[in-house]
């Protein structure tokens, strides 16, 4: 059974809407990311889910149970669900212990002190149960805001920008670390964010929001390498945009030749379109003969970003190649592949 399912839900703020007809399925033990732009309806959504936000349409289910919709509403406390906040939103006053076991009311004390040692330990905590917040530093303090959000066992996790005030260098460990304990624990969770390089690291699968609605919704590899339009495709990375004509099933042209797709394209041939090329999906030789000449160079350490011209485009175009100069002609090979084409 899946764990949430979200269908045709709309939201809105005194009637301005904000969140249009969403459809979202979230099995055991995944982590989607809702990502986009801000101001696009992730946290309104996310609220939803919580119990937070009314619906004006549609339906919210966890395990099958509807929370929201067809006339039903359970309150926030009642569904079961576990949120984390930017800020941690821990209690000064309480300790480490006390903000841990805070909505843990049903054990005894036997079983409270069990499930405190059971958290700390998860969380690498251990030892440090009677300190207050602010004697913990800021990643120590969202690690408690996780064992507070997990020791009533929620069925679902909602996280809200939990690692936007975490300081870039220990985020992609924390991140992978409090990854880690979700899918020890196959907890689902659902994870509000804009930027994708956050979602790439946490999530299984990314929902991808434009103005309220969910533009394309699936693994990070599919939505990066088959984006369904130009949106998505610039949302998730930088890319090339050639402009072809389909020549055959598996071919188009270009202005510097004709190019191979692996798999069958899907516009018709004679169509006109603009190709996606990732900046990595175009090699470069030197070749003094060659169809491009490198206009501009920038070492970003692991590759070097070029600016190529070929023709009447420039491409930007990564290589590891980092000998190449400006003024330098360059031959521009762009292997078969599953061609990504807009029109
Ligand atoms: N309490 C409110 N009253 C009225 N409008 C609101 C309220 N909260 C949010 N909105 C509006 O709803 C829309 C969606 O907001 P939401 O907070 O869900 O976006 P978001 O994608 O989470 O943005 P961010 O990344 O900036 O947090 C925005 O246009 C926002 O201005």
């Amino acid at each position: 059974m899946s764990t949430l399912t979200i269908e045709n839900v709309c939201s809105d703020y005194q009637g301005q809407v904000v969140l249009r007809h969403l459809n979202l399925i979230l099995e055991q033990g995944e982590i989607v990311a809702l990502l986009g732009p801000s101001g696009c309806g992730k946290t309104t959504l996310l609220r939803a889910i919580a119990g937070l936000q009314a619906i004006s349409e549609g339906c919210i289910r966890i395990n099958g149970q509807v929370l929201s919709g067809d006339g039903v509403f359970v309150a926030s406390e009642q569904r079961g669900v576990g949120m984390i906040f930017q800020d941690y939103a821990l209690f000064p006053h309480l300790t480490v212990a006390e903000n841990i076991l805070f909505g843990v009311n049903e054990l005894n004390r036997a079983e409270r002190l069990t499930r405190l040692e059971e958290m700390l330990e998860l969380v690498k905590l251990t030892g440090l149960s009677s300190r207050y917040p602010h004697e913990l530093s800021g990643g120590q303090q969202q690690r408690v805001s996780i064992a507070r959000a997990l020791a009533y066992q929620p069925k679902l996790l909602l996280l809200d920008e939990p690692f936007s005030n975490i300081d870039a260098q220990v985020r992609n460990d924390m991140m992978l670390e409090i990854r880690a304990i979700l899918k020890q624990r196959n907890v689902s969770a659902v994870f509000v964010t804009h930027s994708k390089d956050e979602a790439f690291v946490f999530a299984d699968k990314l929902a991808l929001f434009k103005k309220g609605a969910i533009i394309q919704h699936g693994k990070a590899e599919t939505l990066y390498s088959a984006p369904t339009d130009r949106y998505v495709a610039d949302f998730l990375g930088s890319g090339n945009y050639l402009p072809i004509t389909v020549t055959s099933n598996y071919q188009v042209q270009y202005s510097l030749g004709y190019l191979n797709s692996t798999e069958v394209l899907s516009l018709p041939i004679g169509s006109q379109g603009h190709l996606l090329l990732r900046p990595q999906q175009i090699e470069l030789h030197s070749n003094i003969e060659g169809n491009g000449c490198i206009v501009q160079r920038h070492f970003l350490g692991t590759v070097c970003h070029y600016q190529v011209q070929i023709g009447d485009d420039v491409l930007d175009i990564n290589s590891q190649s980092t000998i190449l100069m400006p003024g330098q002609r360059v031959n521009v090979v762009i292997a078969a592949h599953p061609l990504v084409i807009f029109n």
